[in-house]
C-alpha cells in the first residue's frame, strides 16, 4: 500500500535530500507544501493543511537554520520560529491521527563541555553554548514534545540529532551559513580574485564532525523503517532521540586546509580570534544508531569534492538565506 509522506522543509538542504531518497521508494507518495502555501509558524495554517491533506507519515526538516553568527545575531527568530514550527507540526499531526513522525534536532542540544564523544544520555546535564542556546532550547523542546505526545497519546514519534551537515542545496551565504559552505565560497572567491590570503573565523582549534546530507537522509529513512520495538530498544520512552554522525571529527584549521586544497587555493590562512569559536568540541557517540544497523558511508574528502562541484554548477543561482 502507498504511504503519503509529508516532508516539511522540502526546499531546504535536508528536506530536498530526504525527498530524493523517498522518491526511490515504490510504496511512497511524497507530499510537499512550500512556505507560500503553509507558513509553518502559523498554527491555523498548519492545522488546516493537516485537516485537508491525507498524510500517513511526517519528516520535520523545516526549521530556522544558520551558523554561529546567524544564531547569535537573530536569537529571537531562532527560538520562536523553531518552537512554533515543531509545536505546530507535532500537535497537528497528532490531531490528524498521524502515528509516525521524525523530528530533526541538532548536536548543539548537548552541554557545551560534555564528555566526548557525546552519548544521548548527556542531554540536560550541563549548561549550553551561549551562541546557540535559544536554538538548542527549541530543539530540546522538540524532543520533549515528541516524547510527550508518545506518552500521552501512544504515538510513535522519533527524533534524530544530526551533527553538522553539508552537501548539495546548502546555504552558502558569506556570513549566515555554517563553516563548511562559508569556507567553500570564501576560498573559491579568493582563487577567482587572485587573493593570497583567506581569513578563518575564530582560533581554528574547535573540532567539528561533518556528515554528508545524503547520509543523513539515508539514516532518516533507516530509522523510520525500523519496527517500533526495535527503535524503542535503544531509544526508550523518556530518552527517545538518537545521534547521527560519522563518529570522527577534525579541527576547523584542518577543515580550512582541506577546503583550500579542494578549491585550489595555495595562499595564506589567517585566523580572526575576535570571532567566536563556539563549542570547543561536539563529537557524537553514534553507537546506538550503529547497533540498529546504520553507519555513514560518505567520507569527508569525497563529500567535500562533490559539494564543491555542486557549488560550481549552481554558483549563479545560490540561496542567499
Ligand atoms: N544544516 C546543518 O548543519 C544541520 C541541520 N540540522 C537540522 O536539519 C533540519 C533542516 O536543516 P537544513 O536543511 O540545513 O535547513 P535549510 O535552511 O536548508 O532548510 C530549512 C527549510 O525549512 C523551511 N522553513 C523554514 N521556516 C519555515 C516556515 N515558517 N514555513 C515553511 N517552511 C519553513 C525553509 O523554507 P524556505 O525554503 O521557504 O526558506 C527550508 O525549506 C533542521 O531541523 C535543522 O535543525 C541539524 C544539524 C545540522
Ligand atoms: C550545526 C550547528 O551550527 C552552529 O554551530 P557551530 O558548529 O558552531 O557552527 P558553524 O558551522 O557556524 O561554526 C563552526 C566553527 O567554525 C568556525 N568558523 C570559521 N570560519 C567560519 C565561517 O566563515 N563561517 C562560520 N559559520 N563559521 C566559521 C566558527 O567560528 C566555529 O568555531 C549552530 O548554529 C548550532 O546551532 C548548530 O546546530
Amino acid at each position: 500500500m502507498t504511504r503519503r509522506v509529508f516532508v516539511a522543509g522540502h526546499r531546504g538542504m535536508v528536506g530536498s535530500a530526504i525527498v530524493r531518497a523517498l522518491r526511490g521508494k515504490p510504496d511512497v507518495e511524497v507530499v510537499t507544501a512550500g512556505r507560500g502555501e503553509v507558513d509553518l509558524v502559523e498554527q491555523a495554517e498548519v492545522r488546516a493543511f493537516f485537516r485537508d491533506t491525507h498524510i500517513d507519515e511526517v519528516y520535520v526538516a523545516a526549521a530556522r537554520v544558520g551558523g554561529i553568527r546567524a544564531n547569535d545575531a537573530f536569537p529571537a527568530s531562532f527560538i520562536y520560529d523553531n518552537l512554533m514550527i515543531e509545536a505546530n507540526l507535532i500537535a497537528s499531526a497528532n490531531a490528524a491521527g498521524i502515528d509516525r513522525l521524525l523530528f530533526l534536532g541538532s548536536s548543539c542540544i548537548y552541554p557545551k563541555f560534555a564528555a566526548q564523544p557525546m552519548p544521548e544520555e548527556c542531554l540536560l546535564t550541563g549548561v549550553l553554548e551561549p551562541t546557540n542556546e535559544p536554538y538548542a532550547i527549541a530543539k530540546i523542546a522538540g524532543i520533549k514534545l515528541a516524547e510527550s505526545f508518545n506518552r500521552q497519546y501512544g504515538r510513535d514519534y522519533r527524533s534524530l540529532m544530526p551533527t553538522n551537515l553539508y552537501g548539495p542545496g546548502d546555504n552558502f551565504h558569506p556570513e549566515n551559513s555554517h563553516v563548511l559552505p562559508a569556507l567553500i565560497r570564501r576560498f573559491d572567491e579568493a582563487v577567482r580574485d587572485g587573493r593570497d590570503e583567506v581569513v578563518i573565523w575564530g582560533t581554528g582549534t574547535p573540532r567539528r564532525e561533518f556528515l554528508h546530507v545524503d547520509d543523513l537522509a539515508s539514516a532518516a529513512l533507516h530509522v523510520m523503517s525500523l519496527p517500533k520495538d526495535e527503535y524503542r530498544s535503544v531509544a526508550p520512552e523518556r530518552q527517545s532521540h538518537l545521534n547521527v554522525g560519522t563518529g570522527t571529527d577534525l579541527t576547523i584549521a584542518d577543515l580550512a586546509h582541506t577546503v583550500a586544497a579542494v578549491t585550489g587555493f595555495d595562499g595564506r590562512l589567517t585566523f580572526d580570534a575576535s570571532k567566536p569559536d563556539g563549542t570547543p568540541r561536539k563529537l557524537l557517540d553514534v553507537s546506538r544508531l550503529a547497533s540498529l544497523g546504520w553507519r555513514a558511508g560518505i567520507g569527508l574528502p569525497e563529500g567535500l569534492r562533490s559539494t564543491y562541484d555542486w557549488f560550481l554548477a549552481n554558483a549563479t543561482t545560490l540561496r542567499e538565506g
